[in-house]
């Protein structure tokens, strides 16, 4: 009878622990943010505003289907975010909408950002706890999810790894990979039979193979033996699985629904981790001198207990690398090939500025030189300008772990209250015409000639594509590196152009991405090398 009422008693408390976090909990945040002023479209229990939002990307896609293969500039921000492009005509740029019983303020207001972030409120603000546990598989406690003192110790030990000596180091590697990709599209040309015209490639595919294997193999060091081999594999098959899961975000209970595929990521994840354990402990035990970002961790970590990560904490740091740093380079190259097919005037440039500075040295399997990579300013125009026109993340969200006071000029303030989850929409302040200019949608890296670091933007916090303040993203100039390296070379085999399949429809899964990959038809250039061998 004891045990009944304990039972008993135990389900009213979580009953009631139910009510309060999916019922009251929310209605009170509702209340204060009303109070402070911050509208939005109504939100219904318990789903929030997600049935408008899926019913809005629904009708977007049927529209994608009937699209013309043309790279249009337009307003992509209305495409790829219809709901948020419709709230914005009614509610402005900064309002309150809700995922579930999760509310979440809408910012595209780059003075509005910066008043409820800069200096010491930026450190009010730490990672939503409602993706913390769906993005647990891919990044553990790595320097992404990490907060508070645990985030600046790991952020004082893993910076200088990306120091350009460090980088330096890795054109080699990226060089090698690139070539072997190059090889296969120089083979699919081949098998067509058709050296003048080329032949038709999926470059998306190609490329995030290619920049996931450097991901790879510069983040611990081994993809050809058969432990480095496996765990790359597995890292791909679980960005898979994560990507297939479309999860009710929010909603009271929606997690017992995907049970089964909760548990798939958790046993791949566990997986995963002892793969990297048992060779973190082999490099441990080595010594292992690598130029990798592993064995530069391990090192500099010998001696100091301070600036030592334990091998659990570099589990989690390597696979941070991996998912966090292969696919955005690979987005960012992805949309750069789209973008010079379609503008042939900007990727003649381009190859004329790579033939002058790097000559055909990959060709001859030299290294190239880093300072000659820096020299190709007008392949840094053009990612800035990719990045700004297709940011690879297209936004970037907080939680504010207080009440944060955001002033709002002549002595006015409105308060965030505590537990609310920022959004912040990277893709609409890219695109916006007040920042800008009229030609806000169209490509033209020249915008970067004027002004390198913003390209003309009004304000400091509307150029966004690495995120902003401390938690800028520490893995910036390995892309650039590579960035460099893989456009360099490629450039020098192949004209890009659009092929006839290709349908321009970018979408968002996390990334920015293409929906049916990027097909382009890859024609061969005849080298200096090949000219003066066949002479
Ligand atoms: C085009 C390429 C890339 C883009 C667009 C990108 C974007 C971003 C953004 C927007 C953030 C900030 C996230 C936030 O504040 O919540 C970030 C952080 C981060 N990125 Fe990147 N990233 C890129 C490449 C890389 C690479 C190559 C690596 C590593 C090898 C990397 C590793 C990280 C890490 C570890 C963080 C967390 C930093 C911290 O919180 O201290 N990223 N990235």
């Amino acid at each position: 009878m004891d045990g009944a009422v304990a039972i008993a008693a135990a389900a009213v408390l979580l009953l009631c622990a139910f009510i309060y976090a999916a019922w009251l909990a929310p209605a009170a945040a509702r209340r204060r943010l009303r109070g402070a002023g911050f509208d939005g479209p109504r939100p219904s229990f318990p789903f929030g505003n997600l049935p408008e939002i899926t019913a809005s990307l629904q009708a977007q896609a049927q529209a994608n289907n009937n699209k013309s293969s043309a790279v249009a500039s337009g307003d992509i921000h209305a495409a790829v975010f219809p709901y948020f492009a419709r709230w914005r005509e009614s509610f402005g740029k900064v309002f309150v909408y809700w995922l579930g019983t999760e509310p979440f303020l809408y910012v595209a207001h780059p003075e509005f950002l910066k008043a409820a972030t800069a200096g010491a409120l930026g450190k009010r603000w730490g990672k939503p706890d409602v993706f913390r546990r769906d993005r647990m598989p891919m990044f553990g406690r790595g320097l992404v999810m990490a907060e508070g003192e645990e985030w600046t110790r790991h952020r004082h030990i893993i910076a200088p790894a990306f120091s350009a000596t460090n980088l330096n180091d890795m054109i080699g590697l990226m060089q090698e990979t690139t070539a072997k990709m190059l090889a296969e599209w120089g083979d699919a040309v081949a098998a067509s039979g058709d050296q003048q015209d080329g032949a038709v490639v999926d470059v998306e595919r190609g490329v995030v193979r290619n920049a996931a294997e450097i991901i790879a193999k510069a983040s611990f060091g081994v993809t050809d033996d058969e432990a480095g081999a496996r765990v790359f594999r597995k890292l791909q098959a679980m960005q898979a699985m994560l990507f297939q899961s479309n999860r009710l975000v929010g909603v009271p209970l929606a997690r017992l629904l995907h049970v089964r595929k909760t548990y798939d990521a958790w046993r791949l994840g566990r997986q995963i981790d002892a793969l990297l354990m048992d060779i973190i402990h082999d490099a441990r035990r080595r010594r292992r001198q690598g130029k990798d970002l592993l064995s530069l961790l391990l090192a500099g970590t010998e001696e100091a207990t301070d600036r030592r990560l334990t091998t659990r904490e570099l589990v989690d740091e390597c696979k941070t690398f991996f998912f966090g740093g292969h696919e955005t380079t690979a987005l960012a190259l992805s949309w750069t090939l789209l973008m010079l097919a379609a503008h042939p005037d900007w990727q003649d440039a381009l190859r004329e500025e790579v033939e002058r500075e790097l000559g055909n040295k990959d060709d001859q399997g030299q290294k190239l030189d880093a300072a000659a990579l820096g020299r190709l300013t007008k392949m840094g125009w053009v990612m800035s300008e990719v990045l700004r026109l297709y940011p690879p993340s297209p936004n970037v969200q907080r939680q504010a772990l207080e009440d944060v006071q955001v002033a709002e000029g002549k002595g006015a303030a409105v308060v965030i209250p505590r537990g609310t989850n920022m959004w912040v929409d990277v893709v609409a302040m890219h695109h916006d015409v007040d920042l800008w200019g009229d030609d806000a949608h169209e490509f033209r890296p020249e915008r970067f000639a004027r002004d390198p670091m913003q390209g003309g933007c009004r304000h400091r916090m509307g150029f966004l594509p690495f995120g902003f303040g401390g938690r800028i993203c520490v893995g910036r100039n390995l892309t650039a590196m590579e960035y460099r390296v893989v456009l360099a070379m490629l450039l020098r085999r192949f004209r890009v152009s659009v092929a006839p399949e290709y349908r321009h429809a970018p979408k968002i899964m996390l990334s920015l991405r293409p929906s049916n990959g990027i097909q382009l038809r890859l024609t061969p250039l005849v080298t200096a090398d090949a000219k003066s061998s066949s002479a």
